[in-house]
């Protein structure tokens, strides 16, 4: 049997083939027919909500272009035929390949050196924007609202957006507006004395805003069509935790829909902006965390079903540890989405900590490759990778992390007292991240990022010892860092054996070890103060065994 039907307006094809002759037989007319209408359906959701659709209905396992459908007594193996033209990946630029207009002249080009594909740009906000937009808000909090256009970030955010428009070509019309309207939020702030983080929210989003729309008015002077879209205008629908948002389901057939139905109507490349979206509740401009443009990529290539994400950022790929730590770091070809999900959840700057949940989802491949270095072959990030020589793969270093050992008074049984202890976290919202337990004690890490405003650190860790203390003693130490040791934790004994004779060397007292489920981490905790000499001496031992200054013997 075969079909033809339109998807999201692309003119798709598929077959309906009963999986084998025996279901072949056991089909009835009607179920082949129910079949025909599920798999119909399937295709509608293909590459836009399979987990909820095979929630509902029935499972529906895809495989590139050909998928089951399976129902009670029902199944059928549907093949789908995608149209050459159809939207083909995902590439996101962050604001270290954006910094200036010969970035974004080169990040064009590069764009333009893949004829073959048809992308979807997602894009952060120009340079250290960002940064400088919470810079001019805290300022604006106290400077009164008559010296609002004199707050200097202000000022360097207009030349700096004003100029690139110039020397691009661009008619600076297409931004005048945003910054205008910047100005005048400023001006709020100053008059209400405050940034709340819905406000905070919205001030950022002036960053992606304009970067998205001089990047697409430059394309077009090129002769390349683009078109520009704002990710709270499209679909991306999260909570209202402002500063800190999730992606809701309901964005991926929302993205889908909307990004399909206009290449379809008048093909254009999309130019999204990243990091940003619209709260479900509060309908106000959201973000997604702090490098949140990686998450916004990910996302859309699950919508869309898309075939690779890339995300180009200026290093040649992810680095067995942070070059800001230690220059001689080199990148790993390979990663599994659980060892990279682990090394941002750890504190990797190089990718947003959830940005590999919806490609993982969506089982698409990520690459991160280097902007200004596009022939190095970068990363690939897949769902499974040959790990029989795998060791340590990357070092990640998390700073200024808050420990809690937590001893029972023994007033509950133990597990009680586990369950106490974590609905306390719960109850106050607060993430943890290494945990080591025994019967009568555990000893936890507090993870920063949670912890916004330096009062409330306070004010909250005040609070968590207040009630725990009334099942336990507890001993609070500040300044710790975590080493995330990420890799084949099946070889823990070979790198436990090493890493401790590395940081017995060094003189180093490791406080607290944890090796998590996912199986590729093992997280030691250490003092601020020696954390990064330990991820040297690691790092040296592990990715440089042919330096002959540690006797650590034999790496992989
Ligand atoms: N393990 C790591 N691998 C690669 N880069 C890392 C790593 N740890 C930290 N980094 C830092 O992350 C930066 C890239 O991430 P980011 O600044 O978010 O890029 P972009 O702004 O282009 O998205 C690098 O310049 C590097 O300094
Ligand atoms: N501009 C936002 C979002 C982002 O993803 O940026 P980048 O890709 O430059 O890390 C930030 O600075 O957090």
């Amino acid at each position: 049997m075969a079909a033809a039907l339109h998807f999201a307006g692309v003119k798709a094809s598929h077959s309906i083939v009963p999986r084998n002759s025996l279901q072949q037989q056991s089909l009835l007319p009607q179920q082949l027919s129910f079949a025909t209408s599920i798999a119909s359906s399937a295709v509608q959701c293909l590459r836009t909500s399979w987990t909820g659709y095979s929630r509902r209905v029935l499972k529906v396992s895809c495989e590139a272009t050909k998928f089951d459908v399976i129902g009670k007594n029902k199944s059928a193996n549907v093949s789908f035929l995608q149209n050459e033209n159809q939207l083909s990946c995902v590439m996101k630029f962050g604001g270290s390949s954006l910094a200036s207009s010969e970035r974004i002249r080169e990040v064009a080009d590069l764009i333009r050196s893949f004829p073959n594909e048809r992308p979807v740009i997602v894009l952060s906000a120009m340079g250290k924007t960002t940064n400088k937009l919470l810079l001019a808000g805290e300022r604006a909090v106290s400077c009164g609202v008559t010296n609002v256009s004199c707050i200097d970030e202000l000022s360097f955010i207009k030349d700096l957006h004003i100029r690139t428009a110039n020397e691009l070509g661009v008619d600076v019309s297409v931004i005048e507006e945003h910054l205008e309207d910047l100005e005048q939020l400023l001006k709020g702030i100053a008059m209400m004395k405050e940034l709340t983080p819905r406000t905070k929210d919205y001030l950022v989003s002036f960053g992606e805003c304009m970067s998205t729309r001089i990047f697409a008015a430059y394309m077009n002077t090129m002769g390349v069509k683009a078109r520009q879209y704002d990710a709270f205008e499209i679909g991306f629908i999260t909570t209202d935790d402002f500063t800190n948002a999730d992606i809701l389901e309901a964005t991926y057939p929302a993205v889908a829909k909307r990004l399909y139905d206009d290449w379809i109507s008048d093909p254009a490349i999309p130019i999204v902006t990243g990091f940003l979206g619209k709260g479900w509740k509060s309908c106000a401009v959201t973000t997604l965390g702090r490098g949140g443009s990686d998450l916004t990529a990910t996302a859309i290539g699950k919508a869309l079903g898309l075939r690779e994400i890339q995300v180009w950022k200026d290093v040649d790929g992810v680095l067995t540890c942070d070059p800001n730590i230690y220059p001689h770091a080199h990148p790993v070809p390979y990663l599994t989405f659980d060892e990279a999900a682990e090394l941002a959840y750890f504190g990797a700057q190089v990718l947003h900590p959830q940005s590999m949940k919806p490609a993982r989802e969506g089982d698409i491949p990520v690459r991160v490759k280097n902007s200004y270095n596009r022939n190095a072959s970068g990363t690939l990030i897949t769902k499974s990778r040959d790990m029989s020589k795998a060791v340590l793969t990357s070092i990640v270093l998390k700073r200024n992390v808050t420990t809690l050992d937590i001893v029972s008074t023994r007033m509950l049984g133990s597990f009680g007292f586990l369950a106490k202890v974590f609905s306390i976290f719960a109850d106050l919202g607060i993430s943890v991240d290494v945990v080591a337990t025994s019967e009568v004690s555990i000893s936890l890490t507090l993870d920063p990022s949670k912890l916004w405003s330096r009062e409330l650190i306070q004010q909250e860790l005040d609070h968590v010892v207040e009630e725990l203390e009334k099942i336990a003693v507890v001993n609070l130490l500040q300044g710790r860092s975590i080493i995330s040791l990420i890799g084949n934790v099946q070889r823990s004994s070979l790198i436990l054996e090493k890493a401790f004779s590395i940081l017995g060397n060094l003189g180093v007292n490791v406080q607290m070890i944890s090796q998590g489920a996912s199986k590729v981490n093992i997280s030691l905790v250490v003092d601020n103060n020696e954390a990064e000499q330990c991820v040297k001496a690691l790092h040296a031992a592990f990715f440089e065994s042919d330096l002959p200054a540690l006797d650590i013997g034999q790496t992989n």
